[in-house]
This record gives C-alpha cells, sequence and structure tokens, in this order.
C-alpha cells in the first residue's frame, strides 16, 4: 500500500505527454526536447502539456507535439499513465503517456523545446526528471504501465511510488491510496 494522502489533493490537472520513436539505419531512436522553459525547465522530456478546455486529451497530445517540436501525428498509441504529487500541493498532475512513430514535418526547435533524437541505450536520465528512469523500462517494453508518485517539496525527492503493468488503459486508479490490481509494486 502506498501512502499518497500525506498532504491533501483536492484538484488535478490533466496533461499530455508524446514521445516519437523511429529507426536511423537499424538504430532505434526516440526523440526527446530539452525543455527551455517552465515546469521542468532543465530536463530533456518528451513533449506535452494541458489538455485545453473542448479538446479530447488525444487532441491535446496531438496539438501540444505539434506546438513543440513541429510535427504532426496521425496515430498515437496510448502507453501509460501517471500521477505526481508534490508534498504541500494540493493539485495533483494526472499525464497520460503516448508513443508515436509516424509523423509528417520536419522536426523543429520551437520556444518551449530543443529535440533531439537519442539512441534508447544513451538515454539521458540524469538531465530528466527522476522518476522517468523507473517507468521507462516498462514504457519501453511496450507494456501499458501506471505509475504513481510522490514528490518531496523540492520537486526532486521522491518520497514513495509504484508501478504497475495492466493489461488496457486507464488504469482502474485515481490518486490516493489502494492496491493496484496486479503489476510490480516498489515502494521507497
Ligand atoms: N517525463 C516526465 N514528464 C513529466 C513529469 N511531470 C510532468 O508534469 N511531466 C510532463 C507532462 C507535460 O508534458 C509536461 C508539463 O506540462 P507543461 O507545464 O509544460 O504544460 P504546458 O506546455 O501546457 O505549459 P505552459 O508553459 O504552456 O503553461 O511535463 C515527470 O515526472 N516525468
Amino acid at each position: 500500500m502506498l501512502a499518497m494522502e500525506t498532504s491533501p489533493i483536492t484538484s488535478k490537472k490533466v496533461l499530455t505527454l508524446v514521445f516519437v520513436f523511429g529507426d536511423f539505419d537499424g538504430e532505434r531512436r526516440v526523440l526527446l526536447g530539452m525543455k527551455k522553459r517552465g515546469f521542468g525547465a532543465g530536463y530533456w522530456n518528451g513533449f506535452g502539456g494541458k489538455v485545453e478546455k473542448g479538446e479530447t486529451i488525444l487532441e491535446g497530445a496531438v496539438r501540444e507535439l505539434e506546438e513543440e517540436a513541429g510535427i504532426r501525428v496521425s496515430h498515437l498509441e496510448r502507453a501509460g499513465m501517471l500521477w505526481f504529487h508534490f508534498e504541500g500541493d494540493p493539485t495533483g498532475l494526472e499525464v497520460h503517456v503516448y508513443r508515436g512513430e509516424t509523423f509528417e514535418g520536419v522536426v523543429s526547435e520551437t520556444e518551449e523545446m530543443r529535440p533531439e533524437w537519442f539512441s534508447l541505450d544513451k538515454i539521458p536520465f540524469h538531465i530528466m526528471w527522476p522518476d522517468d528512469q523507473i517507468w521507462w523500462p516498462v514504457f519501453v517494453g511496450n507494456k501499458k504501465f501506471c505509475g504513481r508518485f510522490r514528490f518531496a517539496k523540492d520537486q526532486k525527492e521522491i518520497l514513495a511510488h509504484d508501478v504497475g503493468i495492466f493489461e488496457s488503459l486507464p488504469c482502474e486508479m485515481e490518486f490516493g491510496s489502494g492496491e493496484w490490481v496486479g503489476g510490480v509494486l516498489v515502494e521507497r
């Protein structure tokens, strides 16, 4: 059981996160962007942001990818869901993770992101959100996953987490306590 309720969550923000994969002469790579400003600045990450009123989560994912990397996808596969809670912050984050394979347009630097292709054995985890290395192996293993992370106020230290593998999404889970049904459970 993961205690997530040390400080209460009274609202949530719904966010998207898209990773586009590509083959480069047989080498598998993923497109990451260096976040240039705002929340998570200085980290390599996938592309995404807040879902706007009037759009579906998938539409938000497609829009943010285009705004931040200049490319358009016609298909994204739902890959996982992540919940984040920062101590003392009553707003939890619900992040919908997608993967894409084919796109149109030219990958371009934008005001928000500087994109770069990374070989899958050279993912710069030391310059990414600290939780990423925990769920990444499940994600690149093409398993559907859900993860919950409780961070300290400094937004760096992970106080507790669990990651589960699921048959389908969304996971029947919200923030808060409760056991995952199936999946791996890791607690610090
Ligand atoms: N890999 C990873 N991504 C995360 C984590 N936490 C987190 O919010 N994200 C993602 C979700 C979103 O794609 C992005 C945050 O969105 P954002 O605040 O930049 O949203 P936005 O572009 O709409 O923001 P704005 O500056 O336009 O207001 O970071 C995390 O721990 N790991």
